[in-house]
């Protein structure tokens, strides 16, 4: 019995072992002794959690998704939705709407507001910062994170969703991510989301809109139903691509009149498709050739790629070569080396796109396969042919000033039974009183003498008029 208490109260095993060929001075003695507990201590700790780590790893599914990932947002917008939060006491309210239109994201177990107005935004429930949650998905326990990637005082701060799961099989996390992707997809059916790059060259969600119904963008007849088809077919025809060789990608190229429905357009083409828009502003502060090919290579496979005003960018940025302060010194034209510089050096040096660096991201080996460009320009004869060649941009469309067709037709659109399928609600009376005034509107309209955008600004301004007062139209139509 004694001998047992002995052995509990005495060193751990690899101490007895040691403690013998101690030096025999007491100081040295008790330091020595001290240390070597503490390191023996010190390997038991390592050794346990090396153990706990195993078996962790064993019977956990460990996975972190990046802010920057579009599988962060399926999972917030999943997880803001499940009723967990109900009784959670430590959480995060919040207007975020993980790339989804307001009302959609709203939290289901919020009272529902009927005025937004104020904020514009819904309020959802989240995990917090920093805090671990516990919940049950498919009878596995789940531990829920957000973490901070960056310190808490740092300017950019980001953050990656940690999630652990305790299952044996994959099947779990899978099963997971498909229900988190088919909720965010069918929230994100009426809208598109619009990603734009900041300083750190990272895609940022940075809106939603609703998506804008083709039949509302009135063009000269077969223009629209054209580029709609080209898309459509070029979406579904990779393996033909494939079998020559060919890049699996499609460029276009809208150009013409300001207020001419370009813009309006793509964002309708993409609400069709279904795909995202990429926002790439080639005039974007600290954009360079090689962040600019790093930015679309990163690139989801299946989007938009938009790069508005491309002949803007090309006055104001973008050179064919690099800028003339990065010629090394002697090596200028010496007559205008000698004379002095027109416009003062800038104070800093300001990164800038080359066209080459352009055409090189366009469809170098780092361009991505199976995105569609969308570039728009006022000025067609700005862009250099090498930016207009096919391969590059493969379909190129003139917008005009509207015509006498597009004027009636906007006029029809204008005026049709809001809410609903607008004409099909017409009866037949109504209609046909519609399509007279139309008739009477596009007449007094000149043809390709005023944009889109300016008719139906006009248009807006009697929209109460119910389309019946043609003898403004004529007076404004006359100026
Ligand atoms: N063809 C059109 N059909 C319907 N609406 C149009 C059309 N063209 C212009 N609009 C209206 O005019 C406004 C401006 O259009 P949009 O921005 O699409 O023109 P844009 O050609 O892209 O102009 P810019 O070249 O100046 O960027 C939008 O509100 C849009 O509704």
């Amino acid at each position: 019995m004694n001998s047992q208490a002995y052995k509990l109260r005495g060193p751990p095993i690899g101490l007895s072992l040691v403690y013998p060929h101690l030096p025999s001075s007491s100081a040295l003695h008790g330091g020595t002794k001290l240390l070597i507990t503490g390191g023996i201590v010190e390997a038991y700790r390592r050794l346990f959690l090396f153990l706990v780590r195993s078996i962790v790893d064993r019977f956990c599914i460990t996975v972190s998704f990046d802010e920057e990932d579009p599988m962060y947002n399926w999972l917030l917008y999943w997880l803001s939705r499940r009723p967990v939060w109900r009784k959670a006491r430590d959480l995060e309210v919040t207007t975020r709407h993980y790339g989804l239109e307001a009302s959609q994201s709203a939290h289901p177990w919020l009272p529902p507001r009927e005025d937004t107005r104020d904020t514009g935004r819904e309020m959802s429930y989240l995990p917090r910062a920093d805090k671990t949650y516990h919940m049950w998905y498919k009878r596995h326990l789940m531990l829920v994170s957000r973490r901070m990637k960056s310190p808490v005082s740092s300017f950019n701060r980001s953050e990656y969703l940690h999630i652990r799961i305790i299952a044996f099989s994959h099947r779990v996390l899978g099963d997971l991510l498909e229900e988190a992707r088919a909720e965010y997809k069918t929230a994100k059916e009426n809208v598109i989301s619009v990603w734009a790059s900041n300083n750190l060259n990272n895609w940022i969600n940075i809106t939603s809109n609703p998506k804008r119904a083709i039949q509302t963008i009135i063009l000269d007849p077969g223009v629209k139903e054209m580029l709609l088809e080209d898309a459509h077919e070029f979406l579904n025809s990779q393996p033909w691509y494939a079998a020559r060789g060919i890049p699996f990608r499609r460029g276009y190229l809208l150009y013409g009149a300001p207020g001419s429905g370009k813009s309006s357009l793509i964002q309708s083409i993409a609400g069709e498709l279904g795909l995202d828009v990429y926002i790439i502003t080639l005039s974007r502060s600290g954009l360079d050739d090689n962040s600019l090919y790093e930015l679309i290579g990163g690139l989801p496979k299946r989007c938009i790629a938009l790069m508005e005003d491309i002949d803007a960018a090309f006055k104001q940025g973008i050179t064919r070569d690099l800028p003339p302060h990065n010629v090394p010194k002697g090596e200028e034209d010496g007559v205008a080396a000698s004379m002095p510089p027109l416009i003062p050096e800038p104070s800093h040096f300001d990164p800038r796109v080359t066209l080459s660096g352009l055409l090189n991201a366009l469809d170098g080996i780092g361009a991505q396969e199976g995105r569609i460009l969308f570039a728009t320009t006022n000025n067609f004869s700005a862009l250099d042919p090498a930016l207009r060649r096919p391969g590059r941009m493969d379909v190129h469309v003139e917008f005009k000033l509207a015509s006498k067709y597009q004027a009636g037709e906007l006029f029809k659109c204008f005026y049709m039974p809001s809410g609903g399928d607008g004409r099909d609600n017409m009866n037949d009376i109504e209609k046909e009183c519609s399509e007279e005034l139309a008739v009477q509107f596009s007449g007094i309209i000149p043809d390709r003498r005023l944009s889109m955008a300016s008719l139906q600004g006009y248009l807006m301004r009697y929209k109460e008029l119910g389309g019946k007062d043609e003898e403004h139209v004529e007076v404004e139509a006359s100026r």
